[in-house]
């Protein structure tokens, strides 16, 4: 009769590692979603406290957006969204439609890379970045380091001549951290400054898609909004100039690849007006004011 081995209790992997091998820190699933939008409902208030002149509203909300770790705290939870465990970095949505339309460095030809406007950069080593299909100018309320310009886009000296436009704007997760919706619009509208107006391009798969705007936002933005739907985001972006080519929505974002077809049409507004009604909607809006 054989002797039986003693069987040792089943431990997992990480209990083999040596004490020393620390997992990274991550901000789980559910806290970053919860982080993120802490800060944007303050932020919100925030806004309000500004509009009414209430300094002291505006002071109490400015430390309980601190105390939760600010917009760096807001920027890491961000960055951890873009691991490729947690869905990826938004910009590979557009690499992959340009690559199915035929855009690649080498079918650019005369029109050498592309120049993009990435707002809200958090770093400089995304999809995008690593496509050699552009040149990037990076920009953040924040700056995360080297290669990203610490700068509004709202406060972005307006450019002196066409060389200084761009042929794409990146807006990814950016427009819905615009606290009121009227911002939002005035966001949407300033990118027409800084786009070619009618740049036409050598290579046709390029001058089918750009000058654009690549626009990214959390699905209920518009999936589940009273105030917005997919008919009333195409009715503003078209009074901008905007016509829409490329578009797909997940189950967490909705992607947008706006081209610049035409000169927008004078004074066409947008109110917040209810579209949907429902006590589980969001109240996510874009008002496009006149202009001035
Ligand atoms: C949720 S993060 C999105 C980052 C990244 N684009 C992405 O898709 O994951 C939003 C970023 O937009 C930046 N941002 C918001 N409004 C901005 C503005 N007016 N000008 C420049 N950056 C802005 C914030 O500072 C923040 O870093």
């Amino acid at each position: 009769m054989g002797v039986k081995k003693k069987q040792r209790p089943r431990q997992n992997l990480a209990a083999g590692r040596p004490p020393t091998v620390k997992r990274p820190k991550s901000i789980t699933r559910k806290a970053t979603k919860s982080l993120i939008g802490k800060i944007h409902v303050l932020e919100k208030r925030r806004i309000q406290a500004v509009s009414k002149g209430d300094v002291a509203e505006e002071a109490r909300i400015t430390a309980e957006i601190e105390a939760l770790g600010g917009l760096k705290k807001y920027q890491e939870a961000s960055l951890q969204g873009q691991r490729e465990d947690r869905g990826g970095d938004s910009s590979r949505v557009l690499l992959d439609w340009l690559a199915d339309d035929g855009v690649c460095p080498s079918t650019t030809g005369k029109d050498g890379r592309l120049r993009m406007l990435e707002v809200g950069a958090l770093s400089t080593d995304n999809a995008c970045s690593k496509s050699g299909l552009f040149d990037i100018e990076r920009i953040d309320l924040n700056s995360q380091g080297d290669g990203i310009l610490q700068q509004d886009f709202m406060q972005r000296p307006l450019p002196n001549e066409e060389a200084e436009k761009f042929d794409i704007i990146s807006l990814s997760l950016v427009l819905n951290f615009v606290p009121e919706p009227r911002g939002r619009g005035e966001m949407l509208r300033r990118t027409l400054e800084f786009l070619h107006a009618s740049r036409s391009y050598s290579s046709p798969p390029v001058d089918s898609l750009f000058p654009s705007l690549f626009l990214v936002l959390p699905a209920p933005c518009v999936t589940n909004s009273r105030y917005l739907d997919e008919e009333r985001l195409e009715a503003i972006m078209s009074s901008l100039g905007y016509a829409k080519v490329k578009s797909k929505v997940t189950q967490r974002l909705v992607y947008y690849l706006w081209k610049r077809v035409a000169a927008p049409p004078v004074g066409r507004q947008f109110a917040k007006k209810e579209l949907r009604s429902g006590g589980s909607r969001n109240n996510f809006a874009i008002v496009l004011k006149q202009e001035g």
